[in-house]
């Protein structure tokens, strides 16, 4: 089942590390494991015709996280949204970010990129 189908899981919430992460990068294309002060996170900037579509984009991402109690950092720019997922609470990344950064694809999907 894609990552985007599966509910977030309230338990069994564990760190992965880049072992079991890079073969579920397989289903996220451009997804990247990049560390910011010694916490890794998933991170891609998506791209945009211009700032009211990023902003758009950014605002759907927001109701995600919302819907979920699980946040991003999110960084609009002029055509562009970059995105990254990890739990702040685990210091990393667990399977849930991987799921939400799945979700964060299909927004795209579904509006027809
Ligand atoms: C109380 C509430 O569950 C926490 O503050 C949530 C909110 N959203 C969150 N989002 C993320 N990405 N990581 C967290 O640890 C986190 N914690």
């Amino acid at each position: 089942m894609r990552l985007a189908d599966q509910p977030l899981s309230t338990h069994s919430r564990q760190l992965l590390t880049r072992t079991e992460i890079d073969p579920l990068l397989a289903d996220l294309p451009a997804w990247q494991l990049v560390e910011i002060d010694d916490v890794p996170r998933l991170t891609k900037s998506y791209a945009f015709s211009n700032f009211a579509e990023a902003l758009a984009f950014t605002t759907q991402v927001g109701q995600l996280a919302e819907a979920e109690n699980h946040h991003p950092a999110l960084l609009t720019e002029w055509g562009k949204v970059t995105v990254s997922w990890w739990t702040h609470s685990l210091g990393g990344v667990q399977r849930n970010d991987l799921i939400m950064a799945s979700r964060t694809d299909r927004l795209l999907e579904t509006a027809g990129h």
